[in-house]
């Protein structure tokens, strides 16, 4: 199992941020996050990355229980997270192969010397990612999308067995967002590592997120198979507002109805 989460709730200056969280992540699953902005996405990746600890409840991440005695730094390398918090981290100076190679070492800037096997596994990202062309160019040098692409490198440098993708398509344009979400269904293809995707955005449910999980007010309002949860009946009353929901070619759209 890759995450299991029971009864956690998370409070903070004395308010409750997560209520009554349960949520189990199989082996291989692929999982959308949808909240609203204020929902609870971002503590409860905190939580995830063991920044957080639950205030009830217990959380276990990739076969590690949190306790008092948890090495956040341990598992976070086994989680591969990408966010915008950590891109703003990025030296603009570093190439996007200095980039995804310092994955490997789970640092920002390289600062020890890659084995040829950290090479070769960079290269290879590079190429699976669509990045190669610009492998030698300075992060600040790079489109949103490739940056983007580059992060998702970096983090998967590491073989992370849970890979987090916090609203990754954020300014990006519908083209470059496609073209990102393409090498997203790629990799997640691969089985391995499971993925959460965190959105605003109903659209950005790829086939291969066949499970959603709807967070609201920082409790969950449903959760299962995304066919089943993202529908007009489910949403409108996620929402709150009546909303119609049309799935095409398995992915789905949705408007606000009049
Ligand atoms: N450390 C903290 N101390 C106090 N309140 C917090 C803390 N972290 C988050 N909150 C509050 O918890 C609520 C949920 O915030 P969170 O950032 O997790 O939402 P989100 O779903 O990620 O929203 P967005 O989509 O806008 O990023 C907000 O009301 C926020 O102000």
């Amino acid at each position: 199992m890759v995450l299991n989460l029971e009864q956690v709730g998370l409070k903070k200056e004395g308010k409750w941020i997560l209520q009554d969280v349960n949520w189990k992540i199989e082996n291989g699953e692929h999982w959308a996050l949808l909240g609203l902005n204020g929902a609870g996405k971002t503590a409860l990746l905190n939580m995830l990355c063991a920044y957080y600890f639950p205030t009830t409840g217990n959380v276990n991440v990739i076969g590690r229980q949190f306790g008092q005695d948890i090495l956040g730094e341990r598992l976070r390398q086994q989680i591969g997270l990408v966010s915008s918090t950590i891109k703003e981290k990025i030296y603009g100076t570093d190439t996007a192969y200095q980039v995804i190679l310092s994955g490997a070492f789970a640092s920002i800037g390289l600062y020890e010397e890659p084995t040829d096997k950290m090479r070769d596994q960079a290269k290879q990202l590079l190429k699976e990612l669509g990045c190669y062309e610009y492998a030698n160019r300075p992060f600040r040098m790079l489109s949103q999308g490739e940056r983007q692409r580059v992060m998702i490198g970096r983090a998967l440098m590491g073989e992370p067995k849970l890979l987090i993708l916090d609203e990754p398509t954020n300014g990006l344009d519908f083209i470059a967002r496609e073209a990102l979400l393409e090498s997203i269904e790629r990799i997640a293809s691969k089985k391995v590592p499971s993925i959460i995707y965190v959105t605003h955005h109903v659209e950005e449910i790829l086939p291969v997120f066949n499970k959603t999980l709807l967070l609201k007010k920082g409790t969950v309002f449903a959760q299962g198979e995304s066919k089943e949860i993202i529908t007009s009946s489910k949403l409108s009353e996620f929402f709150g507002v009546e909303v119609e929901v049309n799935w095409n070619d398995q992915r789905p759209s949705i408007k606000k109805r009049k």
